[in-house]
């Protein structure tokens, strides 16, 4: 699905208007329609709603919304919060005109006019969608930091008011903390971005039926997964397959103390469909590794407590992971030094292997075209410097996956594909709960064993990062989200790609 920013949707509205075609107005009330929709799903008609509209096209869907309601048998209250002068938009002007009589809508012009709204009254925020076109301030950041300081239920409409739609939020600004977030047809870019995306709360695309044509056309880099596109990348398995069919992978990592990170990789490996799997761990690691992943065969290091010198022949493998519990020793970056020399199949670089990376720009340099790698935020910034914001990082991606021609994904909780082309992939699944330690070996087993079976770098990535964050969601239904450990998500990887398939 395409991301679209705000002056495309703008287009998007316009073309629709004009080709569906519909006027303003009642496309406004499709808009209208579907919140309420949505809305009536949730809550029923004894639930108190608070409307707090602002001045353009997002007040006027409140204002409709709240027509809706009321018709429904809703108990609404209607808020204007304005500006002296303030222009209206038209549309929101003639919504004003449709309310009925025994709704009238309240001014607020003054944070005095804020009354105290009954318990358990859920708000419904239409200050500003995205049109928004500067920070808030006034009047309105009063009532946002009021409406905020009530720490009940707040659902945004279209975005929350004070996020722009796609531009970084400049600091100390005031934004709707909202609980959930009813979005018009497709989320917006901040929304999957960590500072801004922490004020959307759940966020919920409800369609208006924009024109398909535009959808269809509009040239976005910027892309979320959905199950149909990450359906048609899946290959089935075939009748006369054997072992040799699926690859053989190889990974590397697993230092004193963090044999772990490899053995989770490895798992993650073996259930995400690879048909042979070596490891290459530290003499120490040799009998715990042969009895904690009897599938895999292992291959040790001439040390006894990290990586210095690989040891096997490069060629008889079809993807090689490294980095899950390496150790940064200086003769481990040795060793990746001498690796990189040789004639390598792809490589998937996690944890230390991209610590190393960063810390010696010589080795960055020869890095094997088409690798992957797989930064958290942190990671990141050691590879490329800090970013003054979200979109400033979004750039860095770009050039840094131009400039060394790989692939890098981006951890987080709408972790982030870039390409050596500029498109950025955003995936759609994952919870709080793999936010435990673990989670990350496991992405690297599971993108060490698509690439050996012969997906293509990028379809590596998506599918890669789409099945981990789905055996997260799954697992965490069953055990919630704070039991989970990254084990569980191997274990329900046969389930997410079950579910992958269904669509
Ligand atoms: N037919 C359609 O197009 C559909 C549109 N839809 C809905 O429209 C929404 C977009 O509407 P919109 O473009 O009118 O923008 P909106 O967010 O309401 O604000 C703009 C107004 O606010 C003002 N303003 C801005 N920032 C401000 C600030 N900080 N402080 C004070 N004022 C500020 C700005 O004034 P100006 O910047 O010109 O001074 C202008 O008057 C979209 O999110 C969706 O909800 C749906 O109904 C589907 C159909
Ligand atoms: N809040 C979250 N929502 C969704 N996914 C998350 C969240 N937090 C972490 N993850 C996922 O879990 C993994 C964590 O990786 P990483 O930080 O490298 O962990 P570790 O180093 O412990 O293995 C990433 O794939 C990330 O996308
Ligand atoms: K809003």
């Amino acid at each position: 699905m395409k991301i679209l920013s705000a002056a495309q949707t703008r287009k998007a509205d316009a073309y629709t208007i004009q080709h569906e075609p519909i006027s303003s107005l009642d496309l406004m009330e499709r808009a209208a329609s579907a919140l309420v929709d949505w809305l009536t799903q949730r809550f029923s008609p004894e639930v108190p709603f608070a409307i707090f509209c602002g001045p353009g096209n997002n007040g006027g869907d409140g204002l409709a919304a709240a027509r809706l309601l009321h018709n429904r048998g809703y108990n609404v209250q209607v808020f204007l919060v304005e500006e002296p002068d303030q222009t209206k938009s038209d549309d929101f002007t003639q919504n004003l005109h449709r309310l009925p009589q025994e709704l009238p809508a309240q001014s607020i012009q003054s944070i005095e006019d804020f009354s105290e709204l009954s318990p358990g009254t859920v708000v419904l925020d239409a200050l500003f969608g995205s049109g928004l076109s500067r920070p808030l301030r006034g009047v309105y950041a009063q009532v946002v930091e009021k409406m905020n300081q009530l720490g009940g239920t707040i659902i945004s409409v279209d975005v929350p008011s004070g996020l722009f739609a796609d531009e970084a939020l400049l600091q100390d600004s005031t934004v709707v903390q909202a609980t959930h977030t009813v979005t018009f047809e497709q989320p917006k870019l901040s929304f999957l971005l960590p500072s801004s995306g922490a004020y959307v709360g759940e966020w919920h695309a409800v369609s208006i039926a924009l024109h398909p044509e535009y959808l269809q056309n509009v040239a976005s880099p910027y892309q979320l997964l959905t199950p149909a596109f990450i359906k048609s990348i899946l290959k089935p398995r075939k009748k006369y397959a054997h072992k040799g069919t699926y690859g053989h992978a190889l990974l590397i990592g697993g230092s004193y103390g963090k044999l772990g990170a490899l053995i989770l990789s490895a798992q993650a490996a073996l259930r995400a469909g690879v048909g042979l799997l070596t490891v290459q761990v530290p003499q120490i690691g040799y009998s715990i590794v042969q009895t904690a992943v009897p599938e895999a065969m292992a291959l040790t290091d001439l040390h006894d407590l990290h990586f210095t010198r690989f040891t096997g022949q490069p060629d008889a493998y079809d993807c090689l992971g490294i980095g899950p519990g390496l150790g940064q020793a200086e003769d481990t970056r040795l060793a990746l030094e001498a690796l990189f020399r040789l004639h390598l199949p792809p490589l998937v670089l996690d944890a230390d292997a991209l610590n190393l990376v960063a810390a010696d720009r010589t080795l960055l340099r020869t890095l094997p075209e088409g690798s992957i790698l797989t930064p958290h935020l942190k990671e990141f910034e050691r590879l490329t410097g800090p970013a003054t914001d979200d979109f400033h990082r979004l750039q860095l991606l770009q050039s840094f996956c131009q400039e060394h021609k790989c692939y890098v994904v981006l951890k987080g909780a709408h972790s982030c594909v870039g390409t050596p082309t500029g498109e950025y992939y955003f995936n759609s699944t994952g919870n709080p709960g793999m936010a435990t330690g673990g989670s990350g070996d496991v992405l690297t087993g599971i993108l060490t064993s698509l690439r050996a079976q012969g997906y293509s770098a990028l379809e590596t990535c998506l599918l890669g990062i789409y099945v981990h964050g789905l055996a997260g969601d799954l697992a965490a239904q069953e055990m919630g989200q704070a039991s989970l450990i990254a084990s569980d998500l191997s274990a329900f990887l046969g389930k997410a790609f079950l579910a992958v398939e269904k669509g």
